[in-house]
């Protein structure tokens, strides 16, 4: 069995920071000592990785991925293959990402689908979650079926009619299938019922930029979605987690639910963080890089998302990566912003970008492992085997250079698309090499990975219930 070791970093977990070495044995980690202690001293290795002033932190845990979606007309930019290459370049060593059922389907034949996309084309580590787009009797049935495989989450959507919508009958359903299967409801809450109506109206006043996108999705129908989603779930006594969370008044529901002691989590994304409405606005139909649903709010939004992210509000940061080049896939909108495919690139960057927000002072850097590895790894049943650093957890580790510089830029960037969401954005910080099952996937800034050394990875149910 190979053995390697990591000398001289600082060692940082959502709960720890230790000046330690670390042993990795095969592809899991077999021990930690402190610096020069004999335990450390007494170590012999195939391979010893220098982490002198790095800290050696776990595989980020992105929970929120649709590498090769088919959505809006077209296909999400990334493969497996590409995608998750360009996450292991940004710190990332596992993913879960959506396989959806189509209407009239089976969830069965929606997931042998995406088993068979990811199949020997991943560079780390991945799991799924199943998009309920079809509730009936017998995708519910169904559904316990895949909790007891591994497939312990449920996305449906509030929004998009025709699409992936479900009605409230159909989600009070779903909920109540999960409340006895251990299941984990994951809603994208926004009324797509009104937005509709309001597409529709904005286009025949003429208002068909990209600006219009978030014009249209309100705030007020997104908080309201997020309040009915809340009551279904306590309804059906169902625990709810809430993706992509954008709003000031959407947290609050959640954080009011979180106050009467009620099992609803919440998850946001870097975009909302990071980008707001002037990038919609951006002339030149630049915004239609910045399409994506829940959308981008004004920036007084970000200092609530901050606050939530500080004081447990939310849980999570994901990416919802979900990427469309601006030439030819964005551009299927120019006259029409309901036409330009919802999503953004972005599973990248999400390391740094929340490592930037611990040098900015909005979260601390043990905070910053927790919501981008610890708390997803929990949320969705893969700790403590990821988002950790402990004895017996899988080898995924990043050596993580908190001094170097870099601007981001699609010059240099790996995912499969033509636009950065944040080009030209100079960040402290960046990942220098990336463990995954103690396979060297990025050695000092070059790719050592292959397609085919990440392994699907079933889940446990949601281990914040228990
Ligand atoms: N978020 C987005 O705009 N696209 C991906 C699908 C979804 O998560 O709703
Ligand atoms: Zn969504
Ligand atoms: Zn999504």
């Amino acid at each position: 069995m190979s053995r390697t070791v990591i000398h001289g970093g600082l060692v940082v977990t959502a709960s720890d920071e230790i000046h330690a070495d670390v042993l990795v044995e095969g592809g899991r980690i077999a021990a930690l000592a402190a610096h020069g202690t004999e335990a450390a001293a007494g170590w012999t290795a195939d391979r010893t990785i220098d982490a002198t002033g790095k800290y050696v932190i776990p595989g980020g845990v992105d929970a929120h991925t649709h590498m090769e979606m088919p959505f809006g007309g077209t296909y999400a930019a990334d493969t497996f293959e590409t995608g998750t290459r360009a996450a292991a370049w940004g710190g990332t060593t596992t993913i879960v990402d959506f396989a959806i059922q189509s209407v009239g389907r089976s969830l069965r034949e929606g997931l042998d689908a995406w088993y068979a996309k990811a199949d020997g084309n991943c560079a780390i580590d991945y799991a799924f979650h199943m998009i309920l787009a079809d509730v009936n009797e017998s995708s519910l049935k169904e559904m316990d079926l895949l909790v007891a495989e591994g497939v312990t989450s449920f996305k449906l959507f509030m929004a998009y009619p025709g699409v992936f919508y479900s009605d409230d009958g159909q989600i009070l359903r779903a909920m109540q299938r999960a409340e006895s299967n251990g299941g984990l409801i994951m809603m994208h809450a926004e009324n797509g019922i009104a937005i509709d109506v309001l597409v529709e109206q904005a286009l025949a006043a003429g208002r068909t930029d990209p600006r219009y996108h978030g014009d249209v999705r309100k705030v007020a129908l997104e908080a309201e979605a997020t309040h009915r989603a809340i009551q279904l779930a306590r309804v059906a006594g169902s625990p709810l987690y809430v993706v992509h969370v954008s709003a000031d008044e959407a947290l609050a529901e959640i954080a009011a639910a979180r106050h009467r002691g009620l099992p609803v989590f919440g998850e946001t994304c870097p975009q909302y963080l990071f980008l707001s409405t002037d990038n919609l606005a951006e002339p030149d139909f630049e915004g239609a890089k910045y399409v994506c649903s829940t959308p981008l709010r004004p920036k007084e939004h970000q200092d609530a998302l901050w606050r939530g992210l500080r004081n447990n509000e939310l849980q999570v940061v994901s990416t919802d990566h979900c990427p469309f080049c601006f030439s030819g896939q964005k551009e299927m909108g120019r006259g029409d912003f309901s036409k330009i495919p919802n999503g953004m690139p972005g599973v990248e960057n999400r390391m740094d970008l929340l490592h930037q927000a611990v040098v900015d002072g909005h979260i601390s850097r043990r905070r910053w492992i927790e919501i981008a590895c610890a708390s997803p790894a929990r949320m969705f049943g893969l700790y403590p085997k990821k988002g950790t650093i402990a004895p017996g957890a899988d080898a995924d580790i990043v050596i993580y250079d908190p001094a170097a510089r870099q601007t981001i830029s699609a010059e240099t960037h790996h995912m499969n698309v033509d636009y950065s969401a944040y080009e030209g954005r100079q960040l402290t910080g960046q990942v220098e090499t990336v463990l995954s099952r103690g396979e060297v996937v990025i050695d000092r800034r070059t790719y050592t990975g292959r397609a085919g050394h990440g392994m699907y990875t079933p889940r446990a149910t949601c281990q914040y219930l228990n």
